[in-house]
């Protein structure tokens, strides 16, 4: 069986890229030093537990398993804590992602699929953004991954690497067979803190800015569900060692909605009233992104069929309440106990 390097495998996105390669056939040979992640979440092929940074640990790795290509999605992902500590971001998401791909030439693997996002963007000066939009980053987080973008095209042109960045907008959304979800600590995303304040993890939902110039008042975001973004990945990487041209592609569905759409959205699902409070805005966050993602429709037939708000908060309260009616054992597994 074809095997693929999966890095940030026992994550939240990389959990379900990894359960769709095994649907297709692939073997997923996942690479995470679960700084974040979850041993409980390698379901699908063998982990290997070491930094993308610790060279030696990545070549061994190649050598052992040979895959025929990376998916490279370990690094920190908090928008606010790159704000606050832009040495770690650095250091993990671009020094980390240097000697990753460094050792991968090493070894002869060529092909990578990369985790972007739409922070390169900034403050988008188009909605909805289309890759050709200007590249201005407003936080370090949204500058290490388009730095490493430019790694990745360096090393194309003096090495022959092939690259696809992805650029994802807001994944969210959970497994919709309840095996894997989303389990951040701490949790910076909406869908999980809106969930967290009706079964009591939180007392509230605290809604960060209501004054900003959009339709209700509150930010709007593209979401995407993680299974549909699972399965581009796959068709990504199909495209690339088919020999598919290099190229950045926005992950979105086209959509915004409020923050004030989502909550509405799960009270309709979970039939239950979120608690509200509303606070200043969170510094960093742009009034609105939304994804231009015709380039991904045309070149790897991306059509989302999951990333509507019903089905984002249904997958993930099936989720939620499942890690909570496990809680001891999810606890448990966190940070590598079995
Ligand atoms: N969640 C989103 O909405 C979103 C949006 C855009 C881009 N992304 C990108 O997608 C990727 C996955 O995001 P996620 O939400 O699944 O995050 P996550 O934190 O759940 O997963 C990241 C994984 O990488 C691992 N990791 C981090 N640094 C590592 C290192 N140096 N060596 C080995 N493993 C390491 C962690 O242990 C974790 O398992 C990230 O690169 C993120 O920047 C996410
Ligand atoms: O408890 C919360 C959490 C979020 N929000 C609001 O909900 C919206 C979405 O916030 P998320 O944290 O869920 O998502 P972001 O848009 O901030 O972040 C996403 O997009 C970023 C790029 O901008 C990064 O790629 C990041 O990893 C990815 O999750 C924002 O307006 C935020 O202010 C709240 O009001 N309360």
């Amino acid at each position: 069986m074809t095997a693929v390097l999966v890095t940030g495998g026992a994550g939240y996105i990389g959990s379900h890229v990894c359960k769709e390669l095994h649907r297709r056939g692939v073997r997923p040979v996942v690479l995470d030093s679960l700084c974040n992640g979850h041993r409980a979440a390698v379901k699908w092929g063998p982990l290997c537990l070491a930094d993308i940074a610790d060279t030696e640990a990545v070549r061994a790795v190649v050598r052992e398993h040979r895959p025929v290509a990376v998916i490279h999605m370990a690094g920190f992902i908090h928008v606010g804590e790159s704000v606050a500590a832009p040495g770690q971001y650095w250091r993990n998401n671009v020094g980390g992602s240097l000697a990753l791909v460094e050792a991968l030439l090493a070894e002869g693997v060529r092909h990578v699929v990369f985790s972007s996002t739409c922070a390169v963007y900034g403050v988008p000066d188009a909605l909805p953004i289309p890759e050709t939009a200007a590249l201005h980053p407003i936080n370090p987080y949204g500058h290490t991954k388009l730095v490493v973008e430019s790694i990745l095209r360096d090393f194309r042109q003096a090495h022959g690497l092939q690259e696809v960045c992805l650029r994802y907008f807001n994944a969210a959304g959970a497994d919709p067979d309840g095996e894997i979800g989303e389990m951040h600590d701490p949790e910076p995303h909406l869908v999980p803190n809106i969930l967290r304040a009706i079964t009591g993890g939180r007392s509230v939902f605290d809604l960060m800015g209501d004054d900003y110039d959009t339709r209700d008042g509150t930010c709007i975001r593209d979401y995407v569900h993680v299974t549909d973004l699972a399965r581009v990945h796959v068709d990504a990487l199909d495209y690339l060692i088919s020999g598919g041209a290099p190229l950045a592609l926005n992950l979105g569905t086209g959509q915004g909605h409020t923050v004030r759409e989502v909550v509405a959205a799960v009270e309709r699902i979970t039939g239950r009233t979120v608690p509200v409070r509303v606070l200043s805005r969170r510094p960093g966050d742009p009034p609105e992104l939304v994804a231009n993602a015709s380039n991904a429709a045309r070149v790897l037939g991306f059509r989302p069929t999951l990333s509507d708000l019903d089905t984002i908060a249904g997958t993930a309260w099936r989720w939620h309440q499942s890690v909570r009616a496990s809680r001891p054992a999810a606890a448990a597994a966190k940070k590598g106990a079995s």
